[in-house]
């Protein structure tokens, strides 16, 4: 196991910003901290990298008791934080080498390391840009390669893709995933559930200062009632119609929006038969019709009666 948290608490003044939270994480994964705003998910992170003191419970990074000096832990641990920390004044490069620099002494090993680094985030054409000449989205992987450079085994990334362009995050999250692919074990934390999705093995989903559920993004969707969700345009809509829809069979809730109606169905069979049925019946004419099935957002809201987005 790389990460045991037992009975973590932290409070600021009166503000309980995790309340006895338990996590393991295990070699080899991508293991995604889900969670709005607030949440918990960076205090949890720098409670676990000993950067934050706690009030209670206990951490073990390694299969070894996490503290603020313990060096050996921390040199096998590459950590991007949600801000932004590199030189002004150095170049990509010279960031690069300063972060790998601190871990490892051999001046040829880090050469190369630093070049694998730049090739790996894409930044090979703008070695001697200092900070100010890169956009949000280069800045980022700047920060990156200085987190991972050294080839640590356990990366934590908080929130890596908040205000980048798609290509960028695409990057990134390729990047992530090569990172694992490579042997290291991954922890994510994000309030975009459709990244969470997309890259985690195992989520814990978060909600002020407590985990809330856990597991693959398949099991987080079957804890749920919801089975899909069908989104449709509707013209010369009517309040009535929304109250008279709710007879059919399964449906949990029903509302409209911007012109469409969106009804959530309970898991059953034949959901998408009867809606048709109905509408045909009824006479009720529909432009755009889709169906989805739930997402870790619907979770989220089945599990707190809130939105996971902004
Ligand atoms: N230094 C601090 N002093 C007082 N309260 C804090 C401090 N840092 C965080 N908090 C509070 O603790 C709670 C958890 O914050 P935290 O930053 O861990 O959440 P988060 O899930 O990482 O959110 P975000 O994605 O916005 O960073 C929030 O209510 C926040 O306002």
């Amino acid at each position: 196991m790389v990460i045991k948290v037992e009975g973590l608490v932290k409070k600021y003044g009166d503000l309980v910003a995790v309340n006895d939270l338990n996590l393991q994480v295990n070699q080899g994964e991508v293991f995604g901290l889900l969670g709005p705003n607030g949440s918990g998910k960076t205090t949890t992170i720098n409670c676990i990298l000993s950067l934050l003191s706690y009030s209670k419970g206990e951490i073990q990074v390694f299969g070894k008791p996490m503290a603020p000096d313990a060096y050996d832990i921390k040199r096998n641990i590459g950590v991007i934080m949600q801000n932004i920390a590199v030189f002004d004044e150095l170049t990509v490069l010279e960031n690069i080498d300063y972060f790998c620099g601190l871990y490892i002494n051999d001046k040829r090993k880090r050469r190369n390391l630093v070049e694998e680094a730049i090739e790996f985030v894409g930044l090979r054409d703008y070695k001697k840009f200092v900070p100010k000449e890169l956009s949000g989205g280069l800045l980022r992987r700047l920060n990156i390669a200085c987190g991972i450079a050294h080839k640590p085994k356990l990366i934590i990334l908080d929130e890596p893709t908040v205000a980048v362009d798609p290509q960028s995050r695409n990057n990134i999250l390729e990047g992530i995933l090569k990172l694992n692919r490579d042997g290291a074990t991954i922890i994510y934390t994000s309030h975009y559930m459709e990244e969470v999705e997309q890259i985690c093995s195992r989520i814990c989903i978060l909600d002020k200062g407590s985990i809330i559920a856990s597991g693959s993004k398949e099991e987080l969707k079957s804890m749920i009632d919801m089975g899909e969700k069908v989104s449709m345009e509707v013209f010369d809509f009517k309040e009535q119609l929304l109250r008279d829809m709710k007879k059919i069979p399964n449906i949990q809730s029903i509302d409209y929006k911007g012109g469409r109606i969106t009804v959530k169905f309970s898991k059953a069979s034949n959901n998408l038969i009867y809606l048709l049925d109905y509408l045909k019946e009824k006479n009720i004419k529909f432009g755009k019709f889709y169906s989805e099935l739930p997402t870790l957002n619907d979770v989220f809201l089945e599990l707190t009666g809130k939105e996971l987005r902004d």
